[in-house]
């Protein structure tokens, strides 16, 4: 994991300018959506096109909810993530405040979609976003809309100043497996 420092200093850095049709940087390596070095991450590839962000995505087995199906909340992620690279575009920071998505069709385990994102207005702090996934059929199978709220680059390093945090947390006592299975139901009913 990269100190905030480094992750601070980057940000103007990230931020562009982009031209057309770049690849552009992840948020940092081991970002969930876009970090390459995330083991559990999606490793989104996302390119600038236009005022707005596209990537080509396929959803693996690690991501499935019902059998086949990508989980909604890993789609949720995707999008979420690649909103986050808006900010490059707009030029300052921006964390997501709200996001909505709309699950129109199965998204599938395996197939290749397109996602793309823009920026429909602006208002003071408020960046407006929208959102759709498409299957190479052109069929829109998600829509999504966000509002982003601009923050300074202080933001990262107030709420996340962990630097060189261990990838993966102890775990909790009571997520342990303990063999004591439906306990929980149990005590419930
Ligand atoms: C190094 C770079 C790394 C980048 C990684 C990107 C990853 C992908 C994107 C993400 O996943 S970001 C992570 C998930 N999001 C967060 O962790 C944000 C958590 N929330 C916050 O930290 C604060 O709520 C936030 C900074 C967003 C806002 O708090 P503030 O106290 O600064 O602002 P405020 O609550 O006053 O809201 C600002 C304005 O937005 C308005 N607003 C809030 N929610 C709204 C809403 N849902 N719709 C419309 N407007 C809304 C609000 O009314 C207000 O309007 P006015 O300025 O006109 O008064």
């Amino acid at each position: 994991m990269p100190d905030m420092g480094t992750m601070l200093a980057h940000w103007a850095e990230r931020a562009g300018p982009h031209s057309d049709g770049a690849l552009l940087p992840p948020h940092h390596e081991r970002c969930l959506g876009c970090g390459l070095d995330n083991p559990h991450g999606h490793h989104l590839q996302v390119h600038r096109r236009g005022d707005g962000v596209v990537a080509d995505h396929v959803f693996d087995e690690r991501h499935v909810g019902a059998p086949g199906v990508v989980h909604g909340g890993a789609v949720a992620t995707v999008l979420d993530d690649l909103f986050g690279f808006l900010p490059y575009l707009v030029g300052t920071p921006a964390v997501t405040r709200q996001l909505t998505v709309d699950y129109l069709s199965p998204v599938l385990v395996g197939v290749s979609y397109r996602i793309e994102a823009t920026v429909t207005s602006r208002e003071d702090r408020k960046v407006f976003v929208a959102a759709t996934v498409s299957d190479f059929d052109e069929r829109t199978v998600a829509t999504s809309s966000a509002v982003f709220i601009t923050v300074d680059v202080e933001h990262f390093a107030r709420h996340g100043g962990v630097s060189g945090g261990s990838p993966t947390p102890p775990v909790a006592d009571d997520h342990r497996d303990t063999g004591r299975e439906g306990e929980m139901g149990q005590q419930r009913g």
